[in-house]
Parts: structure tokens; C-alpha cells; sequence
């Protein structure tokens, strides 16, 4: 599990009518995400980051917006003074998927370590 870079995969379109991930293998997943916690019992990734000022965060907001768009997989993001928070879920599931850690690791990629 620790040996896959879940930044090499893309998001796959994701129809529903699959269970969500179990706590268990969000947790094995988690690992290769580092800065990510379960959320919402664990239907939910959260990671939030922090920056210099609003302005930074808002950046980083909207470039995140951008490769989130790119791969068809959209966070909720909330930002204020210094801080700028991601959250992930695949809505057709109500839970977790493959895609929600797929884009956990691009965004650390993005974001640089920013804890
Ligand atoms: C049709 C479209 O691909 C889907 O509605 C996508 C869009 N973006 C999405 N983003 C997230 N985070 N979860 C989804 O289930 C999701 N579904």
C-alpha cells in the first residue's frame, strides 16, 4: 500500500452503486495522504493548510480549484485569514473513493508541505 504514489493515477468517473470505502482501508489510505484526517465517519477527507495572509490563501484556493477541475473531482474549500481548508467526498456514494486520495496527493503535491 505505502509503495503506491496515488499522484500517477487520474480520477475515474465514479456512477454509484458501489459501497464506500470502509474505515479500514480509509485509514491504509490516509498513509500515502500525509496532513489528511477522516471526517463526518469517514465519509470525509480534510486537510487544512496555512498561509501567510488571506491573499495567499485565496491563491491557493483558487489553484486547487483548478487541478480539481482538471481531474473532474471538486473539494469544498473554505478560506480565511491564514488558512485555506479542502474537503473531499465522492457525492455519489456518500463516502469514500480511490479519486477523493487520488486528488488528497495531487494537492499535497500543489501545496508544497503547508501544514
Ligand atoms: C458528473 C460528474 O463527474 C460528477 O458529478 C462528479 C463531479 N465532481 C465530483 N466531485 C466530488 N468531490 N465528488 C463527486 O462525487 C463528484 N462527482
Amino acid at each position: 500500500m505505502n509503495s503506491i504514489d496515488l499522484t500517477t493515477k487520474q480520477c475515474t468517473p465514479c456512477q454509484g452503486g458501489i459501497p464506500p470505502m470502509t474505515i479500514e482501508v480509509a485509514n491504509q489510505y490516509l498513509a500515502l495522504a500525509p496532513g489528511w484526517e477522516l471526517r463526518d465517519d469517514a465519509t470525509k477527507i480534510k486537510r487544512t493548510f496555512k498561509l501567510k495572509n488571506f491573499m495567499d490563501a485565496l491563491a491557493l484556493a483558487q489553484r486547487v480549484g483548478h487541478l480539481c477541475e482538471q481531474e473532474g473531482h471538486h473539494p469544498d474549500i473554505t478560506i480565511g485569514w491564514g488558512y485555506c481548508s479542502v474537503v473531499f467526498q465522492t457525492h455519489k456514494i456518500n463516502g469514500l473513493h480511490e479519486n477523493d486520495f487520488i486528488m488528497a496527493t495531487k494537492v499535497n503535491m500543489l501545496a508544497g508541505n503547508g501544514a
